[in-house]
């Protein structure tokens, strides 16, 4: 058994740039805690436990209103732990979970009954064993009503998605744009194939997110303030303002090596978001129209 780590700052700072009142921070995660949900046997990662009390502390610290709760790999399939976060949030988060492509409609129902508005199809081999594109679509093609699927996939990959995403026939949401090269700059060869991808459909959107994955010094990528990836994101933003959710990504998986201020990350809103009307739509109208929208 690995160790545990510990992936998110022990103390965040205080953002300079406050939020806009309703701000939702559109994806995050909760680890465990491991002794009420335990991980995943085939979890790629194991880590400390970082449930809900910290994150809606996080929450609160950082200024923002409401939480997206995305599923992540090291619970697997067991949604148990983001439903509890869920749950004990007071009607301040949703969520998106990750679910056995043979799984019922009636556990579907019940995934709505507790606050979850998506599934997400991992398609990272570092986190995940296999993904069947066969069984992600049967999945996609009986989602309830008004959900949508969050794909998370690097650049590499992103031509040979093409003909999967085509096919979903609800709404898609784009983790952290698919993983730029943020080094290429803005009109660089992979913010061009996203963008080509974006304009292929009017409801494919996407997560501006993740400097300090995107823009890591390990990366080759220059590091907090990570002006690198304002560079890149900022225009993307301002062509598609409609389209467009942000978080923090707290607890940070597998970033233990490179932890992030999340107050730092905060501070990049304005960076790629410069006016109000960008932030609100970012922060507040977006996310409400995918996850608040009953
Ligand atoms: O949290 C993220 O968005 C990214 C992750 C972790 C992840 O997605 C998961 O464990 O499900 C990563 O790149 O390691």
């Amino acid at each position: 058994m690995p160790d545990r780590i510990t992936s998110w700052h022990p103390s965040p700072s205080k953002p300079a740039y406050t939020p806009p009142p309703g701000a939702v921070d559109a994806h995050c995660h909760v680890f465990g805690p491991m002794a009420e949900f335990p991980f995943s046997p085939k979890a790629k990662y194991l880590p400390e436990d970082a449930g809900p009390d910290k994150l809606f502390a996080l929450r609160d610290h950082l200024g923002f209103s409401k939480n997206v709760i995305v599923q992540a790999s090291c619970h697997g399939t067991d949604n148990s732990a983001t439903l509890d976060a869920i749950a004990k949030s007071d009607g301040k988060a949703r969520g998106v979970a990750v679910v056995d492509p043979d799984t019922s409609d009636a556990d579907l129902a019940k995934l709505h009954d507790g606050g979850i508005r998506g599934i997400r199809f991992n398609f990272l081999k570092r986190l995940v064993d296999n993904a069947p594109k066969d069984k992600f679509l049967e999945v996609a093609n009986r989602l309830p009503e008004g959900w949508h699927v969050v794909i998370y996939f690097e650049a590499d990959i992103l031509e040979e998605m093409k003909p999967f995403m085509a096919a979903i026939p609800v709404p898609i949401v784009i983790d952290h744009m698919g993983r730029p090269d943020v080094t290429q700059g803005p009109d660089g060869p992979d913010m061009r194939a996203f963008r080509a991808l974006l304009d292929s459909r009017e409801d494919i959107w996407f997560k501006p997110t993740c400097p300090d994955r995107l823009d890591a010094i390990k990366e080759g990528g220059r590091g907090d303030p990570w002006d690198n990836f304002a560079a890149a994101v900022a225009p993307l933003v301002a062509d598609y303002p409609d389209r467009c959710i942000w978080g923090t990504d707290w607890p940070h998986p597998n970033m233990a090596d490179e932890v992030p201020d999340d107050g730092h990350l905060v501070d990049m809103i304005p960076r790629i978001a410069p006016t109000d009307e960008l932030q609100q739509k970012l922060l507040v109208e977006n996310p409400n129209r995918l996850y608040w929208s009953d």
